[in-house]
């Protein structure tokens, strides 16, 4: 279980994230949702203790995590938004040398890489270069390098930003494989829709302040399951219905052009984060 508490980070007198509380469980799928500069990255950060909290502790199945407790940080493993491999190694390359930085047998080593690489999908392109592989096939390979050492948390930090639809789905069913193994799994997401498929629960964040938690179904139904768009002439307005007979009475009143779809995730984040937006 992982547990932050009052965690807190200041860059000079800049207030990034600011008394973060949360719980997730051993096995949950979680998903850090904000807009840009919310204090998502910074507290991926602190997980992987490259960034140490100004206030506040983490806690890994109730031991404090520091940057000297090494046996503790070797259960999480983080990808980041960059692409940290050398363009000249191959797959193969790329997963000894890791091995080898964490003193693994190499016989470990190629076990396991052979494992991952096939699981990911990736063992066909095992002697191809880093220069020569595809966007969605280097973040492949970066959660095989990440789970190289059989962590049992993962942490990551936009995993398919830029990657086509399809690449995206592919690495959707890859963490829905690693989390039904019991891989705990930290993400942060611009894409609504990957949340609301992929999480359990998820965590608005906006200036530095988690400020709701609770699974992406929860929230669709608090908002209303039915939503109404209704073009106005000072543009496009949403309604929430939790009945669908009250949706489809609101769709019959209206003299403007409207249509009823289910509401989304992406709903209850502009509902909730966006209004907070509109005011900076
Ligand atoms: N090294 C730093 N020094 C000063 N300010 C920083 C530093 N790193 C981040 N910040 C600021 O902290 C805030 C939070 O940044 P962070 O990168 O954590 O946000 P984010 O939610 O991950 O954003 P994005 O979605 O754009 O990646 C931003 O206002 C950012 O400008």
């Amino acid at each position: 279980m992982i547990e932050l508490k009052h965690l807190t980070k200041k860059y000079d007198h800049f207030l990034a994230v600011s008394d973060l509380n949360l719980k997730i469980e051993t096995g949950e799928f979680f998903g850090l949702l904000g807009p840009n500069g919310a204090g998502k990255t910074t507290t991926i950060g602190m997980l992987s203790t490259l960034l140490l909290p100004s206030e506040g502790e983490i806690y890994i199945d109730g031991e404090r995590l520091t940057r000297k407790n090494n046996r503790l940080k070797r259960k999480l493993s983080v990808i980041t938004q960059e692409y940290s491999m050398r363009q000249d190694m191959t797959m193969d390359e790329i997963m000894e040398y890791q091995g080898r930085l964490y003193y693994m047998p190499i016989k470990k080593i190629r076990e396991r890489s052979e494992e991952l690489l096939d699981f990911c999908g990736l063992i066909d392109y095992r002697r191809r270069t880093v220069r020569k592989l595809s966007g969605g096939m280097k973040r492949k390979l970066m959660v095989c390098r990440a789970l190289l050492t059989e962590p049992e948390i993962l942490l990551l930090d936009e995993p398919t930003a830029g990657m086509d639809a399809l690449a995206r789905r592919q690495m959707w069913n890859l963490l829905k494989k690693l989390n039904q193994q019991n891989l705990t799994i930290l993400l942060t997401t611009h894409y609504m829709e990957e949340a609301e498929t992929l999480c359990d629960r998820v965590g608005f964040m906006c200036n530095g302040v988690l400020e709701e938690t609770d699974a992406p179904k929860n929230m669709i139904e608090l908002l209303g399951r039915y939503t109404v768009d209704e073009v106005c002439p000072g543009g496009m307005k949403n309604h929430y219905f939790h009945r669908k007979e009250d949706a489809i009475q609101f769709l019959s009143d209206s003299s403007n052009e409207t249509s009823l779809r289910n509401t989304t995730l992406e709903d209850v984040f502009l509902e909730k984060v966006g209004q907070q937006l509109e005011r900076r």
